[in-house]
């Protein structure tokens, strides 16, 4: 049987990274995938999902083109060769995620693994290595790097309906889609099938979509859908999907029917834990997820860690590397690097992208006095290109210390503009800094240095 310091079950975000750093600091280390190098952010979420973003903006970009002058025309959208030459960039990028590995020295499994005791994995077939024979492995530091999976509820003909998983491998791009859930996955997915000329219908149970972010952002993103082509459904909960003579009926409660030739449930994910044995090494689980000290990533086993999406905290790629990271360091290098996980920007990839990083203001109002400053504006290539829409900024501000608790921001480049934000907000700046500091003319992100008056004093 072979024997390492530590073996990671999940070649994802978080595994890779914690396997390749305890390698580099001279740990004996091993790693098992059942299905494909790299993950789910690699293989079928962020990365793929954001070429589709990029397919799906096009569309509008040369529209916006004429109106600068350009003699340019859209005919369509081949989604079958646009499929292909995402594949091909996925797996060149598994390939990458296997050399990185090897180079470091650690050693690769294929298969499906499951605990036998605490300190013994088996590894059996999976997708990956359907005829993989059974193999056990023993190590004294295991870490469980399985990830997450859709879900999907119970509805009769639930089974209908795809989930994202799906989605990246679809043989037709459906003319009529009906996506379930205002999450990050719904809101993304229905700027790409609608910016690549379906029809999409968005159901979601509360008023607006992105539960969590900040409530002016909600707000905004539901004044923005109609603009996208995107008919909003709130307060809607389904209730049931047929299929017909020509594609499904989804019926919402309250007697709506929804005509569809896709439905797209986009109703959250689950720690991917089933089967993997974990009774049997005595790890306790909570609620369907692995629950662990963020500090250390530790389970209530000695010995067994459990990092990223496997333990629903905060389901993102960066905090899932941050997470492998810390814990091989911690176990095998020199302990001592910080990551500020309570300042994790957010991005949500949609048409009109949304980020936000630190509090909200329903979140810092509760326990501070604070100044909000708000900005809406058109951006600036708009107004040749005729499109609507505006974008909207937003800054938290404690009002005693003055110190950012929160910026948030919907419009062109949200997503790069919050991570320099980010790095103020982690930094603990104040609104004097942020005032202080000249802006970059002409651009969007200038209107975050240049919000003088608060729009509103709340809270305390
Ligand atoms: C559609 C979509 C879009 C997303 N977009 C973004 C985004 O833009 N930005 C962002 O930060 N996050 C995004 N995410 C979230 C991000 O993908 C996850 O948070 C991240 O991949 C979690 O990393 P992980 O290492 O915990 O798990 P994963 O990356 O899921 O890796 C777990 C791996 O473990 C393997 N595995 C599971 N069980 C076993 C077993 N028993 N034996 C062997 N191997 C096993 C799985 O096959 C998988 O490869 C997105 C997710 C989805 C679904
Ligand atoms: N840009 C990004 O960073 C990004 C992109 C995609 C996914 N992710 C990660 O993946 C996770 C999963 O994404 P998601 O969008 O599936 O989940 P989510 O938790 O963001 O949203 C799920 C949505 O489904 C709704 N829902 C749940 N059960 C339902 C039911 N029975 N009927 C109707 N609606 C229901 C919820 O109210 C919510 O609106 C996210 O939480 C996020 O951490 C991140």
């Amino acid at each position: 049987m072979q024997e390492y310091d530590l073996f990671v079950i999940g070649g994802g975000s978080g595994g890779v990274r914690c396997a390749r750093i305890a390698a580099q600091n001279g740990a004996r280390v091993g790693i098992v995938e059942r299905r494909h190098w790299g993950g789910t952010c690699v293989n079928i979420g962020c990365v793929p999902k954001k070429l589709m973003v990029y397919a799906a903006e096009y569309g509008r970009s040369v529209d916006d083109a004429r109106k600068y002058g350009w003699d340019a025309s859209v005919h369509g959208h081949d989604w079958a060769s646009f499929i292909a030459s995402k594949d091909k960039e996925i797996s060149r990028l598994n390939g990458i995620y296997v050399s990185l590995l090897e180079k470091a020295g650690v050693d690769l499994f294929t298969g499906e693994a499951r605990f036998i005791d605490s300190e013994t994995i088996e590894i059996g077939p999976s997708p990956l290595e359907p005829n993989a024979k059974p193999q056990k492995i023993r190590a004294k530091n295991i870490v469980v790097a399985t990830g997450s999976t859709p879900t999907k509820p119970s509805i009769p003909g639930a089974e209908y309906g795809i989930v994202s998983d799906d989605a990246f491998h679809l043989e037709e791009r459906p003319q009529r889609v009906a996506i379930i859930g205002g999450g990050y996955i719904g809101v993304e997915f229905a700027g790409i099938f609608a910016g690549l000329g379906s029809s999409v219908d968005l159901i979601y149970r509360q008023e607006h979509p992105l539960r969590g972010f900040d409530d002016e952002l909600r707000t905004h993103l539901s004044e923005q859908l109609p603009l996208y082509g995107i008919k909003a459904h709130p307060q809607k909960t389904p209730e049931k999907i047929e299929k017909t003579e020509t594609g499904y009926a989804l019926h919402l409660e309250g007697g709506a029917v929804i005509e569809a030739d896709c439905v797209f449930f986009a109703t959250g994910r689950h720690p991917r834990i089933e089967n993997l044995g974990l009774e049997k090494a005595g790890v306790v689980v909570k609620d369907g997820r692995i629950p662990v000290r963020i500090i250390n990533s530790a389970t209530n086993v000695p010995g067994i860690y459990a990092i990223g999406d496997v333990t629903a905290m905060y389901n993102l790629t960066p905090t899932a590397i941050a997470e492998g990271h810390l814990l091989a360091e911690r176990l095998f290098g020199q302990a001592g690097r910080e990551w500020s996980f309570a300042t994790t920007p957010k991005a949500v990839f949609f048409s009109q992208p949304l980020a936000s990083v630190g509090l909200t203001e329903e979140e810092a109002s509760k326990n501070h006095k604070i100044d909000i400053y708000t900005s809406s504006f058109r951006p600036m290539h708009q107004t040749l290109s005729g499109r609507e829409g505006r974008a909207f900024m937003k800054l938290v501000v404690d009002s005693e210390s003055q110190v950012v608790l929160g910026a948030h921001m919907a419009g062109p480049e949200a997503a790069e503009i919050i991570q320099g934000l980010a790095i103020a907000v982690t930094a603990g700046l104040t609104k004097r800094d942020l005032d202080r500091t000249i802006g970059l003319h002409p651009t969007s992100a200038e209107e975050f240095v240049t919000m003088r008056t608060p729009t509103r004093h709340v809270g305390g």
